[in-house]
């Protein structure tokens, strides 16, 4: 199933109350058993996806809105589990994915399927897909092969090391840009102090967040902050001129990946505190 989201103004935005910004930037239900759940963004028309194969072999369709032939016609797609083993399977080639394992699927692929190795442990399977006019190779990387950085302090509760996968440095693509950031026991900021990039789009999805803690997330143009409560596999809509910070009750990890105008995952305009509001 495809759901449609279209884009909505900072203006707008400003106006809207819990609930409106909850179903205009929030996606619960990502992630179900045996089912592969989209939601198309008119940011940049990225689209963000979940599959949880648990006892089915979930394939990747040409949703009717595409007008295409096979998903991956005229678009590149970055896949990240983040829990038990599963199984990519890539016009007949098999591709095993352990957790925070990452693999880059360019334009041109057109059967792509997804499994659990053990019910009893199911892979959770978080994607990520941006327009594409040019194919650039399948491509998997483990978290060790991605270029860290260790980020913020214990003082400042937000240290942190930040995993790029698919970036100018790592795996080629046409626009995507995909990793993820860890939060270390006892640091709960993420993207502290935050920031905007007003070129791309941003989609965050929280993972590994307990049963019982959740994360603050912080939205909005700087100087027009709002918050979203999230919970475990949720993800998050963030438009190119949001920012794009949060603070769990305790740590978690969090997929962030981008499209747009420029490939550069350093260009960011800082929002430093003394302007926010
Ligand atoms: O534009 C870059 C993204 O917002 C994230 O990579 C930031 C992040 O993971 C972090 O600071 O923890
Ligand atoms: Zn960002």
């Amino acid at each position: 199933m495809m759901e449609v989201r279209f884009q909505q103004s900072p203006k707008e935005t400003s106006q809207m109350n819990t609930q409106e910004l909850r179903s205009n930037f929030l996606i619960e239900n990502l992630m179900q058993d045996d089912k592969l759940n989209l939601v198309y963004s008119h940011y940049d028309r990225v689209i963000v996806g979940g599959a949880k194969p648990v006892n089915q072999v979930l394939k990747l369709e040409a949703h009717s809105e595409l007008r295409a032939d096979y998903f991956l016609e005229r678009r590149e797609l970055g896949i990240i589990n983040v829990a038990g083993a599963g199984k990519v399977v890539a016009d007949g080639v098999t591709y095993e994915l352990n957790k925070l394992e990452c693999l880059y699927l360019g334009k041109g692929v057109k059967e792509v399927s997804f499994a659990s190795v053990n019910a009893n442990d199911a892979a959770i399977f978080y994607l990520l897909s941006a327009p594409a006019h040019a194919t650039y190779p399948t491509v998997k990387y483990s978290k060790d092969q991605a270029s860290g950085g260790d980020m913020g302090s214990q003082a400042t509760a937000n240290k942190r090391t930040i995993y790029r996968y698919i970036h100018a440095d790592g795996i080629q693509s046409c626009q995507l840009v995909m990793g993820l950031t860890i939060l270390e026991e006892g640091s709960v900021w993420n993207t502290m102090p935050s920031h905007t990039h007003t070129r791309r789009m941003e989609a965050y999805y929280y993972f590994d967040v307990k049963a019982d803690q959740r994360v603050f997330h912080f939205m909005g143009e700087p100087t027009e902050t709002r918050h979203l409560l999230v919970a475990n596999n949720e993800a998050i809509i963030s438009p190119p001129w949001s920012i794009h910070s949060g603070c769990g009750t305790a740590s978690y990890g969090f997929i962030w990946g981008m499209a747009g105008e420029n490939y550069t995952y350093s260009d960011m305009d800082p929002a430093p505190l003394a302007d926010m509001r």
